[in-house]
């Protein structure tokens, strides 16, 4: 039988958007809001969490962590060190420390950590709160493989989750944890370019969003290349093609390229500052 997480009781630490992201998906799943501790800096944000999933939630994070078997590091990179620093001495020995963060390697975590503390990497998205997301998981030395089950577990009411190599994850990152900020952008101006044509602002919008949820569809249901796909919109001599000619004299496609190169990069930068 596959690892449950009903049962399990669970801290986040930081709990800002990728967090609630995850909480409310591991929710879904079987997670008890009364088995979760959610630690925040601001009180009108602890309320606002336990009206909205009916959670428990504390400004200390030591004592957040002092029942956890699952420890979600939540806060920004810069913050994680003085974060595992503080909660370091309060961990139970089989507590599985979670990063989310961008950039910071396990090593770093291990430098804060009681030597042995199981820590499994990984890198989410925020279609998570959907249940739609895809995360990356690494599993650090120290976990085991129910260590890594418990997680999977965890996440598993957020979408897919798929299994990768350290040296993988800052292209990970740069593609599905950036990703959607990448696809409401594209969303955000084809909306605009409705508008410009004479669309009211809500069916522009209501008509942009409609298009990608079916064209992700599309692309996830029948397995089709999406050049195949492309092809099949685009009639020879027809008005499809001439709206993507525009978008390749415009560089997009390049666009694309360098702007998750330079994602990438951020988060070597980031490993190299902070790691
Ligand atoms: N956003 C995304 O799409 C993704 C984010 N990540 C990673 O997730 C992590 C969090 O990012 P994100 O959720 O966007 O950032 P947020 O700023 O939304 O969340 C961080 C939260 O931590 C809280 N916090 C900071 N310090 C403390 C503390 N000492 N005690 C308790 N709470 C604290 C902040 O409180 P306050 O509200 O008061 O500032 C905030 O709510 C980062 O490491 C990022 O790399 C990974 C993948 C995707
Ligand atoms: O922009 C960021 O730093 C975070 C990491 C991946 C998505 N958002």
């Amino acid at each position: 039988m596959s690892t449950q997480i009903a049962g399990t009781r669970v801290a986040f630490l930081g709990t800002g958007t990728m967090s609630e992201a995850v909480l409310s998906g591991a929710l879904s799943s079987g997670l008890a809001p009364s088995d979760v501790v959610a630690t925040v800096r601001r009180p009108a944000r602890g309320e606002e969490l336990a009206e909205r999933y009916g959670v428990g939630t504390t400004t200390d994070n030591a004592a957040a962590v002092r029942d956890a078997r699952i420890v979600v590091v939540g806060v920004k990179p810069k913050d994680v060190a003085a974060m595992l620093d503080a909660v370091s001495d309060a961990l139970a020995p089989d507590a599985v420390v979670v990063s989310v963060a961008v950039g910071l390697p396990l090593s770093l975590y291990a430098r804060h950590l009681p030597a042995g503390q199981p820590v499994v990497r990984t890198m989410p998205n925020t279609p998570a709160q959907v249940g739609a997301g895809v995360t990356a998981v690494v599993p650090g030395e120290t976990a085991g493989e129910d260590d890594v089950a418990l997680v999977e577990a965890l996440l598993a009411g957020t979408g897919r989750t798929l299994r990768i190599t350290e040296k993988e994850i800052d292209a990970f990152g740069a593609l599905a944890g950036s990703g959607p900020a990448y696809v409401f952008y594209v969303v955000d101006a084809m909306a605009e370019a409705g508008v410009l044509l004479g669309l009211t602002r809500d069916v522009a919008r209501s008509l942009a969003v409609q298009t990608v949820l079916g064209a992700g569809r599309l692309l996830d249901e029948t397995g089709e290349h999406p050049a195949i796909l492309r092809e099949k919109v685009s009639s020879p001599g027809g008005t499809t093609i001439q709206a993507l000619k525009r978008l390749d004299d415009g560089g997009v496609r390049a666009a694309f390229l360098t702007a998750l190169e330079a994602a990438r990069d951020r988060s070597r930068e980031l490993a190299d500052e902070l790691g």
